[in-house]
């Protein structure tokens, strides 16, 4: 295991089984459509790639690029912005906006009134990590992959500061690694 993660609240085996049953889901709801997977960039590219690999229908997919915590932010800044936009026009289509996680609301909330503007047919979520204690904004997530404590995670996608993206399992920081930044 890394040395600085403190601990492991969800290993490989558990985030191998949440894709498959997230994948096993969307595909009995979206036969015979070609729904459009939009990844919110940058976490989620990993938990997309994984997923999609068990959607067994036509499906296209891009992505968007938003922030809102920066840097060594642990706190939303609330204020959301718009790295890179979508290529893909959204009108009657059937969106699907993939997160690695949901956390205050204020993301998905804000790319929720977005993507409505854009006339897509339908809109629906699925979000790897769901932090529910946290909510501010409420959200509904229809396709929720693992529900975890009010703690800081990194790994799967995630980061602090943009390290640890690329740990294959969802973990927490020992304390240290933040008071010595
Ligand atoms: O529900 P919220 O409180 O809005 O938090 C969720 C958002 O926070 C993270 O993005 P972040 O801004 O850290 O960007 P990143 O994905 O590029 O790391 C995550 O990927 C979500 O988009
Ligand atoms: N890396 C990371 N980003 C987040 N964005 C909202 N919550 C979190 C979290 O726990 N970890």
């Amino acid at each position: 295991m890394n040395p600085d993660i403190e601990k492991v609240l969800v290993s490989e085996e558990e985030i191998a089984a949440a894709n498959k049953r997230l994948g096993q889901q969307l595909t009995a709801d979206y036969q015979g459509k070609n729904p459009l997977f939009v990844c919110i960039l940058r976490g989620a590219a990993m938990f997309m790639m994984d997923l999609i690999k068990h959607v067994d229908i036509p499906l296209e997919y891009d992505f968007m690029d938003v922030s809102s915590y920066g840097g060594e932010n642990t706190v939303t800044t609330g204020d959301v912005r718009i790295i890179k936009d979508l290529d893909t026009s959204l009108r009657d289509r059937d969106v699907v906006i993939v997160e690695d996680i949901i956390d205050t609301g204020y993301t998905l909330d804000r790319l929720i009134e977005l993507f409505k503007t854009r006339h897509a047919n339908s809109i629906k979520i699925v979000s790897f990590l769901d932090k529910p204690s946290r909510r501010i904004k409420h959200v509904h997530v229809d396709y929720n992959g693992v529900k975890i404590p009010d703690e800081f995670v990194v790994g799967y996608g995630m980061d602090y500061d943009e390290r640890y993206r690329n740990l294959p399992y969802v973990g927490v920081l020992k304390q240290e690694i933040y008071s010595t930044k």
